[in-house]
């Protein structure tokens, strides 16, 4: 089942320096449960195609469905969960209170509240950390307990803009390790911007490459890399194929831009 339709897109900022093409025809299908990245050059437009799906952007042309709905319905039907770069967590509340928030703010009853902060810090083994404060944990953690708190109200589509950017290379593996165990079990649609092709090719079903000026897909890579992924697949021929499709993806983009 299609999840997200994109059919045409287009999107133009208008800026002091002239109109900004962020997004140019852009046609793309995901389906329920897969695991789709975003990598490109910086303003590729990643960012505001996530900001379309999340309806915190309208398109100037073309057509986007979240399941079969208008993005704004979508958001209304509480289809995303959305993690940005920062954690973005309130310092002066715990961990299981900074969950609680959104849900807090959707009118969620308080056991029910309290059943899915325990559930969700299970999820991302951070149970022993309900009640510490966001500045007691790791930055690793804090962007663990930023995913729990996205998926706290069980939305069936997570929107994940650069979640590991900050972080060093070990913790991002680690992370990564996690985020794939955890959308294995979970089965939500995902949408990943990264800057970091072993990230994407490690991660992802599909991986959609991105070229600036105007923003655009300049290759859809369907991965054929099982869904079961110990780390050191990275080491194997076929991962080191689909990595080598997307530099020479990211490479062409560059020399049409
Ligand atoms: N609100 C806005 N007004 C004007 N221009 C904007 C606005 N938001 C984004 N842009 C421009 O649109 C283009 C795409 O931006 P976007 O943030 O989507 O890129 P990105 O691929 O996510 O980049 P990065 O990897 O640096 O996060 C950029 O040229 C950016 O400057």
């Amino acid at each position: 089942m299609t999840t997200i339709s994109a059919q045409s897109l287009d999107l133009t900022f208008p800026s002091p320096d002239g109109p900004v093409h962020a997004l140019s025809d852009i046609t793309l299908d995901i389906a329920e449960g897969e695991f789709v990245s975003f990598i490109g050059p910086s303003g590729c437009g990643k960012t505001t195609f996530l900001r379309c799906v999340a309806a915190l952007e309208t398109p100037t042309n073309g057509q986007l469905t979240v399941n079969g709905m208008s993005p704004d319905d979508a958001r209304k039907a509480r289809a995303y969960g959305y993690v940005f770069q920062a954690a973005g967590l309130y310092p002066w509340r715990t961990i299981a209170r900074n969950i609680s928030l959104p849900l807090e703010i959707m009118g969620y009853a308080k056991a029910d509240r309290a059943k899915r902060i325990d559930a969700v810090l299970e999820l991302v083994e951070l149970d022993k950390f309900a009640n510490k404060y966001p500045w007691q944990l790791s930055g690793g953690m804090q962007q663990r307990a930023s995913i729990a708190r996205a998926l706290a109200f069980d939305a069936p589509i997570l929107l994940m803009d650069e979640p590991f950017g900050a972080l060093d290379e070990i913790v991002r593996d680690r992370l990564n390790e996690e985020l794939l165990d955890l959308w294995k079990r979970t089965n939500k649609t995902t949408l990943f911007v990264t800057h970091s092709i072993p990230e994407a090719v490690y991660l992802s079903t599909k991986i959609v490459v991105m070229s600036p000026r105007p923003g655009r897909i300049t290759d859809v890579i369907d991965s054929p890399l099982p869904r079961d992924r110990p780390l050191d697949i990275r080491d194997t021929p076929e991962f080191l194929a689909v990595a080598h499709r997307v530099r020479e993806g990211l490479r062409e983009g560059m020399e049409t831009a």
